[in-house]
């Protein structure tokens, strides 16, 4: 039985693979079905009970591409059998299913993992830690740009969070081997991760030319969406995200990072997003002293501080406001549970004093309207249906479409503020006064 993405394949939970038992899917992407496996029996020291099964399609029955799909395979294996680093995702073995009675499995290949708990797409935002996991994806870069090599398909999807939180860097079907300032990678990219110099790639049978530099480029895109909770070029759909980089590429667009991005990391991600490669941050040896240094500050310095909530609100207002709050301590972090969508907290902020949020961007004075998407559209939706309960929004998408606009209208009449349907500085302050 086949999946319905044209390279995947979905494999039956108790097929045998070797002496690997197969379970349920961990995961898919474009080219692999990712399964749990059981070990069954005995095996060499160091093999675990454990494990993850990427299967990639590779068989004569298969749907897709076979031998691009192989040829990818074959690049990922020899680069795990290569490389090997703590934070690099490891691999125990490769198998190929010899099975002619499932000719859609038949010949397919199969790279056995270390199995992750789950990818950082999954993990709900706040992402919990983001310095640390930050600092590790980044030793994981810096020691593939040392030994050689560029991964080229950063992307949270490929960052891999372990039982013991610590972070692996996975998916190396676009890994390539520099020769001097260059490799040539498969011509594949990620939109929103993608560099604007392979908006117009140079492509020739040995694949894209691809530098260090466009890892270094995904990383400052995926540090803006690990600490503020949307992507770096503005736009509610890949295609505005697009046309921004391009225009940005062009000199004709400023980058206008997020407010809510902390203050230690600011010119980190700005460098990595310099839109000509040599005036980036050379590689990831050179970004991980940065890192190292944001990463060691206690605590994001965002414009929302937690407090003590006992200390600002009083037993009876958390009794009749209906909203759960979280009690918070500042300066223990292991106590600290963050504000959720559906459940707003109250912060202390420096300028404007209490003030409640999302937990999904904490600007003051960023302005969305209609047509704008990402993590500022997402806090004025969760706070303007939990918060304020206007249930235009109706679910958490982050795109500021037409009931996102009737909602602000609303609630922009109910404060006496013009209703507008643009979210501007006033409107940010009455979506999140608190008291
Ligand atoms: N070792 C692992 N342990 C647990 N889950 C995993 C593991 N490897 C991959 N996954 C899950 O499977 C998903 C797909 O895996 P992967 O990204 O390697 O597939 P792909 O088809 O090569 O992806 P892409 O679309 O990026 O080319 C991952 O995003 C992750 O959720």
């Amino acid at each position: 039985m086949s999946s319905g993405r044209p390279h995947t394949v979905t494999v039956p939970k108790g097929y045998r693979i070797g002496r690997w038992e197969v379970g349920e899917p961990l995961g898919s992407g474009a080219f692999a079905t990712v399964h749990a496996g059981r070990r069954v029996g005995e095996g060499p020291a160091g093999l675990p009970r454990r494990a993850a099964l990427k299967v990639l399609p590779t068989g004569p029955r298969a749907r897709g591409r076979r031998h691009h799909v192989r040829e990818l395979a074959e690049r990922e294996a020899d680069f795990l059998s290569r490389l090997h680093s703590p934070r690099l995702i490891r691999m125990y073995e490769t198998l190929t299913v010899d099975d002619p009675d499932h000719p859609e499995l038949d010949g397919a290949t199969v790279l056995v993992l270390e199995r992750a708990e789950r990818s950082l797409d999954a993990v709900p935002r706040p992402v919990p830690s983001p310095g640390a996991v930050l600092r590790q994806i980044c030793e994981a870069l810096a020691h593939l740009h040392r030994a050689g090599w560029v991964h080229g398909d950063l992307k949270p999807a490929n960052v891999l969070l372990m039982p013991d939180g610590s972070v692996r860097l996975a998916d190396f079907h676009t890994a390539a081997e520099l020769e001097g300032t260059h490799a040539w990678a498969p011509a594949f990219t990620t939109p929103d991760y993608t560099p604007p110099e392979l908006l117009w790639p140079e492509t020739d049978a040995r694949g894209t030319r691809i530098r260090a530099g466009a890892d270094v480029w995904a990383f400052g895109v995926l540090a803006h969406v690990v600490l503020a909770g949307s992507f770096p070029m503005p736009g509610g759909t890949v295609e505005a995200r697009d046309d921004a980089l391009t225009r940005y590429a062009r000199g004709a667009e400023e980058l206008r990072l997020s407010p809510g991005l902390p203050e230690e990391w600011r010119d980190i991600v700005r460098d990595c997003l310099a839109p000509a490669h040599e005036h980036r941050i050379a590689d990831a040896a050179a970004l991980l002293r940065r890192v190292e240094r944001a990463a060691r500050t206690p605590r994001p310095r965002g414009r929302l501080r937690p407090v003590a909530v006992a200390a600002v609100l009083s037993a009876l207002e958390i009794a009749s406001s209906g909203i759960a709050y979280t009690t918070l301590r500042s300066g223990t972090p292991a106590a600290y549970s963050p504000p959720t969508c559906e459940r707003p907290a109250v912060f202390e902020d420096a300028t404007y004093g209490r003030a409640f949020t999302a937990g999904q961007n904490g600007t003051w004075d960023f302005t969305v309207r209609q047509g704008d998407g990402g993590g500022q559209v997402r806090e004025v939706q969760c706070l303007l249906g939990h918060l304020h309960g206007i249930p235009g929004p109706g679910h958490l998408h982050g795109t500021f479409d037409p009931p996102t606009r009737d909602a602000v209208i609303t609630f922009q009449r109910r404060s006496g503020l013009p209703p507008t349907g643009t979210v501007d500085p006033a409107t940010w302050r009455a979506l999140r006064r608190a008291g």
